[in-house]
């Protein structure tokens, strides 16, 4: 599903170039359940951003889904990240401006799903993460940890190929925590969902499948 070739990631400081990725080469298979792990600045968030298509400073090969990504113009990119990827990024914010239900609807919107099934969908996902209650209000009106639910409900609804996950569990209780890990697993077993998560926390990722190590940028064996 996803192969990265020689990717490298390089800020042009001014005491010299720093790579915040070197050399990455990396092959995710559809239905992976892959947990990327290493010490804080080793460039984790940089390979999520490169994969998830928000970054596109980066020199090399990535292929994802068949799709040689390094060639595509801006707006290629934008379809295929809308189509086939879902975020559950800390940093990645509800709109604000619009009600739990409306942040729901949008993934829906830009998939083409017609607004008579949009509605169904989106009470699924309510009752599901158990925010019936909270539809009609706005994020700043919920706790953080019921705002990380609405941000994974949002990355889920349209039932994308590929989930990416940056320290997902990261602002919620540990039941609600173990209960988004479980449903991810779930997703992985049972409806061959690709994932991929950052996580610096051992329990989180044994519920994947792999680890993949980085350090000062590089994968470490
Ligand atoms: N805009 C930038 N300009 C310069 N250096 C940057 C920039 N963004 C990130 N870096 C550097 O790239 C390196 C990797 O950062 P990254 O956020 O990917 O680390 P991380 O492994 O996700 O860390 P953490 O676990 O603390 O979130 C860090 O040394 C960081 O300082």
């Amino acid at each position: 599903m996803i192969s990265l070739r020689n990717v490298n990631r390089v800020y042009p400081l001014k005491g010299g170039p720093f790579y915040a990725l070197r050399d990455i080469n990396l092959d995710i298979q559809e239905g992976d359940f892959l947990s990327i792990m290493g010490p804080s600045g080793s460039g984790k968030s940089t390979l999520l951003h490169i994969l998830g298509l928000h970054d596109s400073a980066w020199d090399g090969e990535y292929y994802l889904l068949g799709e040689p990504v390094h060639k595509l113009d801006k707006k290629k990119r934008f379809d295929l990240q809308k189509k086939h990827i879902g975020f559950v990024f800390q940093s990645y914010h509800l709109l604000d401006d619009l009600t739990v239900y409306e942040n729901l609807e949008i993934p829906l919107s830009y998939r083409d799903t017609p607004k008579k099934d949009r509605d169904s969908i989106v009470c699924d996902a309510l009752d599901r993460f158990h925010i019936v209650g909270k539809k009609d209000l706005y994020p700043n009106q919920l706790s953080g940890g019921q705002q990380q639910l609405v941000g994974v409900a949002r990355a889920l609804v349209a039932k994308p190929a590929l989930i990416l996950a940056d320290e997902p569990t990261g602002n919620l209780h540990s039941d609600q925590g173990r209960e988004i890990m479980q449903l991810f697993k779930k997703l992985n077993q049972e409806n061959g969902v690709t994932i991929v998560q950052v996580t610096h926390s051992v329990e989180n990722a044994s519920y994947g499948s792999r680890v993949v190590r980085l350090a000062d940028g590089m994968i470490v064996k």
